[in-house]
């Protein structure tokens, strides 16, 4: 049976040491839609993105409890292997982090690891999520160039069409254009937007306009709290709670 919902968040906590980072969050977030994730600095945005592909769980002092939910398995399951959970659900970060490897080499560089050897099929892959991350006729003629000659924005391209290529359900983005100008922050935000006839998307941004253009529903976090969860155009036009209201009419944050 599938769902609607990739990912459901029950009364999960987080601590870093003695430091509790969050608390009872309660979420589903749907497939093929753009979740964005907002609020002010330190609030846990990061922490509750990273533990959706058990990122957070590479920090020794970090322990949790209740469950998270993919495809209706709880991902902290002992039967569950990180690295497959990490095939279906990818990740894209704040600053472009391309190897220093050829623009080919940084695409098939996943597919390679998961056995795929056949040149042909490595070249398919490799145009098919370029062509994905809509940067393919930039740089069709210099694929065996390294990609750290390209410009941040096409950097950050480069490493979604890296994500695409192993194939993800989903794809979380930490801050994606925060390094960017603003005309590679459009491109990445229109690309986003194409992505999401095919992937599920949950996104960190500290720029409320851009959860406002692009995603579909909207949380709004503070101090470790889920204190908002809606459809975008209602929390922005009609707030449920008193410190969205604040946050997004700029009171605080
Ligand atoms: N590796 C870590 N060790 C200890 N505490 C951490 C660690 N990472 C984050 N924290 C703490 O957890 C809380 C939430 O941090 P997190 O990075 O998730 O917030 P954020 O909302 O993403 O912030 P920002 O918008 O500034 O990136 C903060 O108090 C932070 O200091």
């Amino acid at each position: 049976m599938t769902t609607a919902n990739a990912f459901n968040i029950e009364d999960f906590n987080l601590w870093y040491g003695n430091d509790q980072a969050l608390y009872q969050i309660n979420m589903d977030i749907p497939k093929k839609e753009i979740t964005a994730v907002i609020g002010p600095s330190g609030c846990g945005k990061s922490t509750l993105l990273k533990t959706l592909n058990r990122m957070t769980e590479t920090i020794p002092i970090v322990n949790t409890s209740g469950i998270i939910k993919y495809n209706d398995k709880n991902i902290f399951d002992k039967k569950q292997l990180v690295e497959e959970l990490r095939t279906h659900v990818g990740m894209v970060f704040q600053k472009p982090n391309p190897f220093p490897k050829s623009i080919y080499e940084n695409v098939a560089y996943g597919p390679k690891i998961h056995g795929i050897k056949k040149k042909k099929v490595l070249d398919e892959i490799v145009e098919k999520s370029l062509r994905g991350a809509a940067i393919w006729d930039e740089v069709k003629d210099r694929l065996n160039q390294n990609a750290y000659g390209l410009s941040g924005g096409q950097q950050q391209r480069i490493c979604i069409a890296r994500c695409l290529a192993v194939e993800p359900e989903v794809i979380l983005m930490d801050e994606p254009t925060s390094a960017l100008d603003p005309i590679s922050t459009l491109k990445i935000e229109e690309l986003i937007k194409e992505l999401k006839k095919d992937y599920t998307i949950v996104i960190v941004t500290h720029n409320m306009q851009q959860a406002a253009r692009i995603s579909d529903k909207t949380a709004f976090m503070l101090n470790g709290e889920l204190v908002e969860f809606s459809e975008t155009d209602q929390l922005f036009s009609n707030p449920g709670d008193k410190r969205t209201e604040d946050y997004i009419t700029g009171r605080f944050g």
